[in-house]
C-alpha cells in the first residue's frame, strides 16, 4: 500500500477530529483502529487506567518510552497541570513525524518533547539535556525486551527516586516476563496489575503499576 499505517491514522485524525480537542484526536484513533485497521495504541480499554494513573499521580514530569502516533502522549498531556510535561522518545523517524503532527492537531505541542532515538543512548543524558531531577511518572511501551535493562539504567541514572511511578503496557501481550519478574519480586518496588485486553481485541493484557519505595 502506498501510505503507512501511521500516515492512515494521521488521515483519520485530520479527517475525524476537532484541531485544540485532545478527546476528539483520541476517539479518532479509536474508531479507526477498531473499525478500520488495528494498530498498536494503548487503547480505549487500557488507556482509562492509564487516565486514572496519571489523574492519581498528577506528575509534573513525566516519561514516556515509545510514541508511536502519539495516542497515549495525548492521553497523558491532556491531563497535565499548566508547567508539566511528557517527554517522550520514539526510535523510529517516520512514527516521529506522524506523532508530531497528531500531538500538534491535540493542541498539547507545549505540554510535550518528543525526542527521536534509543531509550539506552538517551537515558544517560536525560538530566544534562532536560534538566529533569527525576521523573514522577514513566510510561513504558517501547521495546519489551528493554523494559527490564531501561528501568535498571533509569534507577543508576538517578531518574527514578522514591514515589517515582512506572507503568508498563504488553505486560502479558506481546508479554515481558523478565521485567514483571524483577518489580514484582524486588523489595523496592510495590507492583499491582491491572487486567485488561490487547487494545482493540478480545486477548488478554494489562498494566504493572510500580511504585518505586526508595533505597
Ligand atoms: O512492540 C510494541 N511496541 C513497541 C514498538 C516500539 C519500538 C520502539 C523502540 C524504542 C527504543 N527506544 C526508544 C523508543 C522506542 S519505540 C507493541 C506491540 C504490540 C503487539 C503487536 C502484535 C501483536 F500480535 C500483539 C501485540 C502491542 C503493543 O501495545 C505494543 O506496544
Ligand atoms: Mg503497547
Amino acid at each position: 500500500t502506498r501510505t503507512s499505517r501511521p500516515q492512515r491514522i494521521l488521515k483519520a485524525v485530520q479527517r475525524k477530529a476537532t484541531v485544540g480537542d485532545p478527546q476528539s484526536v483520541i476517539t479518532a484513533i479509536d474508531h479507526f483502529c477498531r473499525h478500520r485497521e488495528w494498530a498498536m495504541n494503548v487503547g480505549d480499554e487500557k488507556g482509562s487506567i492509564l487516565d486514572s494513573v496519571v489523574s492519581e499521580v498528577s506528575p509534573v514530569t513525566v516519561l514516556e518510552l515509545g510514541t508511536y502516533c502519539g495516542y497515549s502522549t495525548v492521553r497523558i498531556a491532556r491531563l497535565l497541570p499548566p508547567g508539566a510535561c511528557v517527554i517522550t522518545l520514539e526510535f523510529n523517524p517516520d512514527y516521529a513525524a506522524i506523532a508530531r503532527q497528531v500531538i500538534q492537531w491535540s493542541g498539547l505541542e507545549d505540554k510535550v518533547q518528543l525526542v527521536e532515538g534509543a531509550s539506552g543512548d538517551w537515558i544517560p543524558w536525560m538530566k544534562e539535556h532536560f534538566g529533569v531531577q527525576a521523573f514522577d511518572l514513566v510510561f513504558l511501551d517501547h521495546w519489551k525486551e528493554r523494559y527490564l535493562p531501561d528501568t535498571k539504567l533509569l534507577e543508576e541514572c538517578g531518574l527514578i527516586q522514591k514515589g517515582t511511578v512506572l507503568l508498563a503496557d504488553n505486560v502479558i501481550c506481546p508479554g515481558t516476563p523478565d521485567y514483571l519478574e524483577y518489580v514484582r519480586n524486588s523489595p523496592r518496588y510495590n507492583s499491582h496489575y491491572y487486567r485488561s485486553h490487547l487494545e482493540y481485541t478480545k486477548a488478554e493484557d494489562g498494566l504493572e503499576k510500580s511504585v518505586f519505595l526508595g533505597y
